[in-house]
């Protein structure tokens, strides 16, 4: 096996996808399954890099975190950054809601990896675009998945096929891809 890096997160949906395309790059990945405190920040870049920095202190490098939000142009940007906080107060169902009536269902999922080799944090991002659902559909991933479609399928339709073109697919490519030239 190559290359074998710790990630910290309570996520274990995040875990399970990362580990899935990992093994396409010949990298293994640890579970450090952690909270931790995330700065509240605008974006997030800031904030992952801002967790990195932050855990660099408590836990053994090399490890990385992702941050990930989901971005409704129609809400402004909202939930973003606190994409986790909304998923756990209001979820998919409060979502929908803010959207019911709403003709703009352009959304995208932007996701922040944050890789801290000891000496210095470097960051990662991909993103994807689609448009919220008008009801839950699909019973794979985890968190907003039901409600974000792609080409009109969401991403718990999609299954297995949502690592080839997820937010967290395109993060991850890019920093792979840099693990295997830089370490
Ligand atoms: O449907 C989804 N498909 C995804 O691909 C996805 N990626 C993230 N999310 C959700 O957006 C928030 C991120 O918040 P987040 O990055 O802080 O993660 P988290 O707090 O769950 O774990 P951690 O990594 O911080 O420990 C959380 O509610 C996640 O469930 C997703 N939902
Ligand atoms: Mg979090």
């Amino acid at each position: 096996m190559g290359m074998k890096v710790r990630f910290i997160t309570s996520n274990r949906g995040k875990f399970e996808e990362l580990k899935e395309i990992g093994r396409g790059f010949g990298v293994d990945i640890e579970w450090v399954e952690m909270e931790y405190l995330e700065p509240q920040g605008s974006d997030l870049e800031f904030v992952a890099r801002k967790s990195a920095e932050m855990l660099s202190g408590a836990v053994e490098p090399p490890f990385f975190i992702e941050d990930s939000g989901l971005f409704i142009d129609a809400l402004h940007g909202f939930p973003g950054v606190y994409s986790s906080f909304v998923f756990k107060t209001i979820g998919n169902d409060g979502i929908l809601k803010l959207m019911e009536g709403v003709e703009d269902r352009r959304a995208r999922f932007v996701c922040v990896i944050a890789f801290s080799d000891g000496e210095q944090v470097r960051t990662f991002t991909g993103e994807v675009e689609g448009q919220i659902a008008r009801e839950k559909r699909g019973e794979h991933g985890f968190g907003y998945d039901p409600i974000f479609e792609v080409d009109g399928r969401t991403f718990a339709e999609m299954g297995e096929k949502k690592n080839e073109l997820s937010h967290r697919r395109r993060a991850a490519e890019k920093f792979f891809s840099w693990l295997a030239k830089n370490f």
